[in-house]
């Protein structure tokens, strides 16, 4: 219908006149106002529905660090969701419409290739002071090519909250503070021209996020994957012998 029309017509200018070219020159971009208040809003009670009934929890790191608390590292609660859960029908709303933006920008951010995204995770830090410390999205070319935040937080202070997301863009002088603001939609490259932290939240803190694929940087980081799995059984089947003569 007519509504739909406009939503094409919006999703075309926001990407063409806002998000391309910021992409292009800072190498980050945040909307505001994404969806409304009514399906933002729906977004929101669907996700804190979620952290009501225990659906997040702890994320995790990659390997563990002796001595050292995961959520000194990142103190979010998370849950991994495709949009097709039950309770999760206003999600689905929200990662259709970012992939239709998406798409109409992928074709002219020179990257051809972004065709696919990870599922969406919901985040929640939980406003005990709990952040994220600086880090890279994507430091080892594993695929990810952008990273796409939106934030529900009504009537966020940061002043009195902290939470902001503070993006170190490479090789600028400046630092970016965005604040985790209900409604907004925040896109930036995942590698390293965006290193980025959550600074320490004093108010629980909702977000979702997913990340864009180049296929190309993906197909390899899997074959990369399979290639280090196989050179790990080889060695393992080269020792099984040394096993038996106590060869080494
Ligand atoms: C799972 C995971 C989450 C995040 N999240 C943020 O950086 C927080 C952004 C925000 O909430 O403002 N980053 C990485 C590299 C991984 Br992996
Ligand atoms: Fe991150």
């Amino acid at each position: 219908g007519c509504h739909g029309h406009l939503h094409r017509l919006r999703l075309h200018r926001l990407a063409l006149e806002r998000l391309i070219p910021a992409l292009l020159s800072h190498g980050f971009c945040y909307v505001d106002g994404l969806l409304g208040d009514l399906a933002g809003s729906a977004v929101l009670d669907q996700v804190v529905e979620m952290h009501r009934s225990g659906q997040l929890q702890d994320g995790r790191l990659a390997g563990s660090i002796p001595g050292v608390s995961r959520k000194s590292i990142r103190g979010d609660q998370i849950a991994w969701v495709s949009g097709s859960e039950r309770g999760c029908e206003a999600i689905s709303f929200l990662l259709n419409l970012i992939d239709r933006l998406i798409s109409v920008c992928a074709s002219r951010l020179g990257d051809k290739a972004i065709r696919e995204r990870s599922k969406a995770m919901v985040a929640c830090y939980p406003g005990n002071g709990a952040g994220y410390v600086k880090h890279v999205d994507n430091p080892n070319h594993d695929g990810r090519r952008l990273t796409c935040i939106y934030y529900l937080n009504k009537n966020w202070n940061p002043k009195e909250h902290g939470g902001v997301l503070r993006i170190f863009p490479e090789g600028k002088l400046y630092v970016a503070d965005i604040k985790p603001l209900f409604d907004r939609l925040l896109i930036f490259w995942s590698d390293r021209r965006n290193p980025h932290e959550v600074q320490p939240s004093y108010s629980t803190r909702y977000a979702i996020t997913v990340w864009y694929f180049d296929s190309e940087e993906r197909a390899q980081a899997k074959k990369r994957f399979r290639d280090l799995t196989a050179v790990t059984k080889f060695r393992a089947m080269a020792c099984a012998p040394c096993r038996y003569h106590g060869a080494h």
